[in-house]
């Protein structure tokens, strides 16, 4: 046996990626233009917000294209997040996270106490974010975090923040048109996100010499209410499907300069259940590098998540009690970055019976 395993990484037997990929004929591919063209008509409007609420129930997950995003801004970030990843680690470790803030480089995330094959640089919209000191409940103490400044590629902070600014325009409008779907006001959702918790993730996958036994990310749901992904050409990511077939996991196959779409956790309580958050993970390789680039949308740390209002009555009681979302992140983050011998913090523990 010409390599050795670092047992960190290996997925249990029954968690282990499948030689065969299935394609996932059905994600919906949805087209934006009716919201980034001026003037559009109503009712191609009103067939918009139709399909992304259908795409939201039967599959939580779609893509988007024809999004406003600036294609070469995205290459322009692409570029600059390969040759961040291709310095040395004692380069990339110049940044690291650190105790006083979680953002910066660090390859030892865990996902559901397995070590994922992968390294990252995270960078926060809101620099300072202001969240909880610990995820005591009563501890009213609060912290910020910043971001870090890698002098290496020139110019990456200024191109890491342009394409941020991207993100939250398409967030926006994602935002309003899920509401719409919903039934709500269009801008339902704007209040949870002036001091927000958002930010981006560069994802590096290298090369894996058993990609059968350990996984890029590790099975899991994205805590927060929306995730707007971009992959490169190489593929990797799954998705598990809500409707049972005898295919469990379904591979999101790359579509060039599309955004992949996920409802999250919050959706799922704000929803109560109508949106459900998707599990996913990300396949590795043992020949080709990964890229790829999360935008998590997160609302501010002292949003109570429950489910609105407007989504319940008599027949349909919530389904959750409230969660403050700065406690549950984090709770989150205290488990992500060790391995545990117990199961991190998940919206079901809030589940009203
Ligand atoms: O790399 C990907 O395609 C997805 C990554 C992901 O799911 C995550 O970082 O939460
Ligand atoms: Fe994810």
């Amino acid at each position: 046996m010409g390599v050795d395993i670092d047992q960190a990484f290996v997925q249990d037997p029954q968690h282990r990626p499948g030689l065969s990929i299935t394609q996932a004929q059905g994600i919906p591919l949805i087209d934006l233009s009716p919201v980034t063209t001026t003037n559009p008509c109503p009712s191609s409007m009103d067939a918009l917000v139709k399909e992304i609420g259908s795409a939201c129930k039967e599959w939580g997950f779609f893509q988007v294209i024809n999004h406003g995003v600036s294609i070469s801004l995205r290459e322009k970030l692409q570029e600059a997040s390969k040759k961040f990843f291709a310095q040395s680690l004692e380069d990339k470790k110049k940044v690291s996270r650190d105790e006083t803030s979680p953002s910066g480089y660090h390859d030892t995330e865990h996902t559901k106490n397995v070590r994922d094959w992968k390294e990252v640089f995270d960078f926060l919209t809101k620099d300072p974010t202001l969240v909880p000191l610990t995820s005591h409940e009563y501890d009213d103490r609060l912290v910020q975090w910043t971001n870090k400044s890698p002098h290496y590629p020139p110019g990456f902070r200024d191109i890491i923040k342009e394409y941020i600014e991207e993100m939250e325009k398409l967030g926006r409008k994602l935002m309003e048109l899920i509401a719409m779907s919903l039934g709500l006001e269009a801008k339902r959702f704007e209040e949870f996100f002036k001091d927000q918790t958002s930010f981006i993730r560069l994802n590096h996958y290298p090369p894996c010499p058993y990609p059968h036994l350990a996984l890029g990310v590790g099975r899991h749901k994205d805590p927060g209410p929306l995730t707007i992904l971009a992959q490169d050409d190489v593929g990797g990511l799954e998705v598990k499907l809500k409707h049972k077939t005898d295919q469990e996991w379904v591979r999101v196959e790359p579509t060039p300069n599309a955004y992949i779409i996920n409802v999250g956790d919050i959706m799922q309580v704000w929803s109560n259940d109508a949106y459900e958050s998707v599990e996913h993970r990300v396949m590795v390789n043992s020949e080709k590098e990964r890229f790829s680039t999360p935008y998590f949308l997160f609302p501010a740390h002292d949003t109570e998540v429950k489910p609105l209002e407007e989504l319940t009555n008599e027949n349909n009681p919530p389904k959750y009690r409230p969660y403050k979302w700065g406690k549950f992140l984090i709770h989150r983050k205290d488990s992500n970055f060790q391995k545990q011998n117990v199961e991190n913090i998940q919206i079901h523990h809030f589940k009203i019976a």
